[in-house]
C-alpha cells in the first residue's frame, strides 16, 4: 500500500477569501468571530479537497491567519516581552500585533511597538515573522489553536496528520535580541513544550505528526547538528509517530544523521535532493517510513508520471516495503488551481499543475503503483501533455539561442571602466552633491488599481486607461519637482507588479488570471510562468518613460526589473538551467535599456532586489550562482555608452556576505536598503571600499512613520564616515507603492531637507 499526503496546502483560498477577510478585519469591518469563521470554512474546504483526492491523511496545522512561524510563537508561548501584552488581550489580537506592530500614538521615533521582523523563508518569495530570543525567553504550551483545528478535522471525519515546525528549525529561524548568548541554548527549555504538544496530539487521536526540520538542508554549525540526536531521542518518548520532514535542499553531510534519528519516518525532497533518493532508500532502515517528495512543490509543471513511477518502482524494489508519496514541500508556494484559467490556451494549460492538480497526480501515482487500471486514462493524458510540451514549437526560438551563442565575450562589459563613466556622467548631468532620488514606485492608490481592474475587465477603454495613468504620472512628476528632488521617476502607476508587468510583455512568458501565491500576511503575488525562450517583441516602458521625461527638465530615471529578479519571482522552466533562462531575460532587458538610451533617457535603474534571495541554500553552490547572476545583470546593463548612468536597487536582505559580487555588477549607482539595520551595512561597504556610487536608504518605507530631517541627517553623517561625499546619494530604502500619499510627501520633504542641510557642510 502506498500512502499519499501533502506537507501543506495554500491558505488563501481559491479566490483569496482569506486575504479579503483579513483586510476587512483589519479595517474593522468584520469582527474576530467572522474572521475565524472564514478560516474554519477554508480549512474544511481544503481538507475535503485532500480527502476527495484520495489522500490518506488531511494535514492540520499548516493554516495560519498570517504566518505559520508566528503561529508557533504563540503555540510555544514565546511572544516577546517587548510587546508588553496584558493578560486580557485576546490571542488573535496579540497575534496581529506581533505581525503588524502598533503605530505609536505620538509618531515619535522609538515609540510604538514595531512588528516582528519579516524575512524570506529559505529561498522562496514567502516571508515569515522572525521569532525573537533573549536569555530570558521562556516557553510554555500557551495556545489551543492547533488542538482546536485537529478537533475540527476529526469532527469532520478525517484521518489527521498534524504538522509542526521542528524545535531546531524554529530556533534557527529566530534571531537573538541580545548579545553574548546563542539561541541554541534555549533548546533545553523548548523541548519539554514540544513533548507536551505531542502528548496532547496523541491523546486527541493523532497517530502521525509531521515535524519539519528544513534546516537539515543547510550548512549547519556543529553545535546545531549535534543537537538533533538528543533532542529527538527525547521527543520519541511521546508515543506519537513522527515524520521528520526535510525540503528545499539536499541533506549531504546531514544525510546519515537524518536517517539515524529516532523518528518513525523521513520525508525528503525528491526534486531538490533527487541525487540522494537512491542512497536514502538504501540507508533508511526499513522499519522507518520513507516519504518521497516526488512532485515539485516549488513549481507549476505537470509531473512526468512515467518517470516518477519508474523511480518509485526502483525504490520499492530496494526497500521491499510501503512508500509514502507527497509533493516535495508544502504547496504554499504554488497557486490554488488551474481550473478557471480560461485565459490560457488549452495546450499551455495542459502543461500545468497547481496545488489541486498536484493532489490529483498523487492519486494517479498511488493507483498506478497498485497496478490499478483506473490510473490508465489519467496516465495517458499526462503522457500526452508531457509530450506536447517537449515537442512544442512554442518553447524554442532559434533566434534566441543563436543570439546567445553569438554573444561576444565582452558583451557583459561597459565600454569604459567606472572612473571614465563617472566623469562622463558628471559632465552630462551636473547633479548637486548628495543628489536625491527615489526608488521608483509612488503610492499605488485604490484609484489606480480600480482603473486597472476596470481596464482588464474591458470596462475602461485602452485610451482612457492610458490617460488615467498619464494623469497620475503628471501628478508624480509635479510633486517631485515641487519637493526639489534631483533625479525623478515616473512612479510606476501602470504596473500591477514589478515582475508580472514585464512577464506580461515578454515572449516565452504566460500569465494567469488567478494564480496567486502568498507573499506575506494578506499580500499575494501572481508569478508569471516562463515556458519558452525569452525575447522582447517590443519596447515595454519607453513610451511611459519618455512621456514622463517630456514633462520635466530634470533627468527622468528609466525603471526596469533585472533578469535575476524576474527569474526568481517567476515560475521557471525546468527543462533548461536557470542560468540559461537568466541570460535570455538579460538580453530582453538589455534591448529595453538600449531603447531607453536611444529615446534620450540618460539614467536607467535595473532593480535586483531578489539577487540575494536566489543564492543557493548550500554555500558550495554560491560561486557558480553568483558568477552567472552577476553576468546576467551586466549583460542587461552593458549595451549603453559611458554617459548613460546605470542604477541598480536591492532590498529585503543582508548583503554583507556578497559585497564583492555586488561590486562586480558594476552599476554606476546602487541604492540599497540600510535604514532598518541602522546603516550597519555601510561599515561593510566602507571596509570593502565599494568603488562606485551608492545610495543607502535613509528611511524605512515599510511603515507609515515619517522620519524627521534630523534623523536622516544623522544617518547620512554616519554614511559619510565610510563613503566619499562625491559618491553618496540620498534616497528611501525601497519603492513607495505600499505607502499612502500624506506620509510619502512628508517623508520626502524631510529627506530633501536633510540632503540640503548636509550639502552646506559636506
Ligand atoms: N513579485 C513580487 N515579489 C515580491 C515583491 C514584489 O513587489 N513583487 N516585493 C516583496 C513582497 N512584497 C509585496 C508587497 C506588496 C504586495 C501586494 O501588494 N500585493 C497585492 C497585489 C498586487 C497586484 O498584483 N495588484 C494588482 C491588482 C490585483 C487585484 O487584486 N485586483 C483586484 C481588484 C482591485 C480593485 O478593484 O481595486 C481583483 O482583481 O480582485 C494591480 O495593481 O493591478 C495584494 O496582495 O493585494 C505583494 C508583495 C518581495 N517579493
Ligand atoms: C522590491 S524593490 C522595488 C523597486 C521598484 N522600482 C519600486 O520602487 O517599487
Ligand atoms: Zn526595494
Amino acid at each position: 500500500m502506498t500512502t499519499i499526503h501533502t506537507l501543506g496546502f495554500p491558505r488563501m483560498g481559491a479566490q483569496r477569501e482569506l486575504k479579503f477577510a483579513l483586510e476587512r478585519h483589519w479595517r474593522g469591518e468584520i469582527d474576530a468571530a467572522a474572521l475565524e469563521a472564514v478560516g474554519r470554512e477554508l480549512r474544511a474546504r481544503h481538507w475535503q479537497l485532500q480527502r476527495d483526492a484520495g489522500l490518506d491523511f488531511v494535514t492540520v496545522g499548516d493554516f495560519a491567519f498570517y504566518d505559520h512561524v508566528a503561529n508557533h510563537v504563540q503555540l510555544l508561548g514565546c511572544e516577546p516581552a517587548r510587546f508588553g501584552f496584558a493578560g486580557d488581550e485576546p490571542a488573535l489580537a496579540r497575534y496581529f500585533t506581533l505581525a503588524r506592530g502598533v503605530a505609536s500614538e505620538t509618531g515619535a521615533a522609538g515609540s510604538g511597538r514595531p512588528a516582528l521582523e519579516m524575512t524570506k523563508w529559505f529561498d522562496t518569495n514567502y516571508h515569515y515573522l522572525v521569532p525573537e530570543f533573549t536569555p530570558e525567553t521562556a516557553f510554555s504550551l500557551a495556545e489551543e489553536r492547533l488542538f482546536a483545528e485537529v478537533d475540527e478535522a476529526l469532527a469532520l471525519g478525517h484521518r489527521v496528520k498534524a504538522v509542526l515546525l521542528g524545535p531546531l528549525s524554529f530556533l534557527w529561524l529566530g534571531k537573538e535580541k541580545s548579545a553574548g548568548f546563542a539561541r541554541i541554548e534555549l533548546l533545553e527549555r523548548l523541548l519539554p513544550v514540544y513533548q507536551q504538544i505531542l502528548v496532547r496530539l496523541k491523546a486527541q487521536g493523532v497517530d502521525w505528526v509531521q515535524i519539519d526540520e528544513p534546516i537539515l538542508g543547510l550548512d549547519l554549525p556543529p553545535a546545531w547538528r549535534q543537537a538533533f540526536e538528543p533532542a529527538y531521542s527525547g521527543l520519541a518518548k511521546s508515543g506519537v509517530s513522527l515524520l521528520l520532514a526535510t525540503y528545499f535542499s539536499p541533506l549531504q553531510e546531514n544525510l546519515a544523521l537524518a536517517c539515524r534519528l529516532p523518528v518513525h519516518g523521513l520525508h525528503i525532497d525528491g526534486i531538490r535532493a533527487a541525487q540522494e533518493v537512491a542512497a536514502i532508500a538504501d540507508w533508511l532502515p526499513v522499519h522507518k517510513v520513507l516519504s518521497l517528495g516526488i512532485l515539485d512543490g516549488r513549481n507549476i509543471w505537470r509531473a512526468d508520471l512515467d518517470a516518477a513511477l519508474k523511480l518509485l518502482r526502483a525504490v520499492r524494489e530496494v526497500r521491499q516495503c510501503d512508500l509514502w508519496l507527497a509533493p516535495s514541500c508544502s504547496l504554499l508556494h504554488v497557486p490554488f488551481s488551474v481550473a478557471g484559467e480560461s485565459g490560457l490556451d488549452a495546450e499551455l494549460r495542459s502543461w500545468l499543475a497547481f496545488a489541486v492538480e498536484k493532489l490529483a497526480e498523487l492519486r494517479v501515482l498511488k493507483l498506478a503503483l497498485a497496478g490499478d487500471g483506473a490510473a490508465d486514462a489519467a496516465l495517458a493524458e499526462s503522457r500526452q501533455a508531457i509530450q506536447s510540451r517537449r515537442a512544442s514549437q512554442r518553447v524554442t526560438d532559434a533566434r534566441v539561442s543563436a543570439r546567445l551563442a553569438a554573444l561576444p565575450a565582452d558583451a557583459d562589459r561597459r565600454p569604459s571602466p567606472f572612473p571614465a563613466r563617472q566623469a562622463a556622467q558628471r559632465a552630462r548631468f551636473g547633479l548637486p552633491l548628495l543628489p536625491t532620488t527615489s526608488i521608483g514606485s509612488f503610492p499605488q492608490t485604490a484609484e489606480i488599481r480600480s482603473a486597472r481592474a476596470a481596464f482588464k475587465r474591458g470596462q475602461l477603454a485602452a485610451t482612457d486607461y492610458q490617460r488615467a495613468m498619464e494623469k497620475e504620472i503628471a501628478h508624480v512628476v509635479a510633486v517631485q519637482e515641487e519637493l526639489g528632488i534631483d533625479v525623478l521617476v515616473h512612479g510606476e502607476p501602470e504596473r500591477n507588479d514589478m515582475v508580472e508587468y514585464f512577464g506580461e510583455q515578454l515572449a516565452g512568458f504566460c500569465f494567469t488570471a488567478n494564480g496567486w501565491v502568498q507573499s506575506y500576511g494578506s499580500r499575494c503575488v501572481k508569478p508569471p510562468i516562463i515556458y519558452g525562450d525569452v525575447s522582447r517583441p517590443q519596447a515595454m516602458t519607453v513610451s511611459w518613460t519618455t512621456h514622463a521625461q517630456s514633462l520635466t527638465e530634470k533627468p527622468m530615471k528609466g525603471m526596469l526589473t533585472g533578469p535575476i529578479t524576474i527569474l526568481q519571482w517567476s515560475f521557471v522552466r525546468d527543462d533548461q538551467p536557470r542560468s540559461t533562462t537568466a541570460e535570455q531575460i538579460a538580453l530582453a532587458i538589455r534591448d529595453e535599456v538600449v531603447d531607453l538610451e536611444r529615446a534620450g533617457i540618460g539614467i536607467i535603474q535595473i532593480d535586483e532586489p531578489a539577487i540575494r534571495e536566489g543564492l543557493p541554500l548550500r554555500r558550495e553552490a554560491w560561486r557558480d550562482y553568483l558568477a552567472w547572476a552577476t553576468r546576467a545583470f551586466r549583460l542587461s546593463a552593458s549595451g549603453v555608452g559611458d554617459a548613460t548612468q546605470i542604477h541598480t536597487h536591492m532590498c529585503y536582505s543582508e548583503f554583507n556576505d556578497i559585497l564583492p559580487e555586488i561590486a562586480a555588477m558594476d552599476a554606476d549607482v546602487i541604492t540599497i536598503e540600510t535604514s532598518r539595520s541602522d546603516m550597519e551595512l555601510l561599515h561593510a561597504f566602507g571596509e570593502f571600499k565599494y568603488p562606485n556610487e551608492i545610495g543607502p536608504g535613509v528611511y524605512d518605507i515599510h511603515s507609515p512613520r515619517v522620519p524627521s530631517r534630523e534623523e536622516m541627517v544623522c544617518l547620512l553623517q554616519k554614511a559619510l564616515e565610510t563613503i566619499p561625499a562625491g559618491n553618496l546619494w540620498v534616497n528611501p530604502d525601497c519603492g513607495l507603492k505600499t505607502r499612502a500619499w500624506p506620509e510619502t510627501l512628508a517623508a520626502l520633504r524631510n529627506m530633501v531637507a536633510a540632503a540640503k542641510t548636509l550639502r552646506l557642510t559636506a
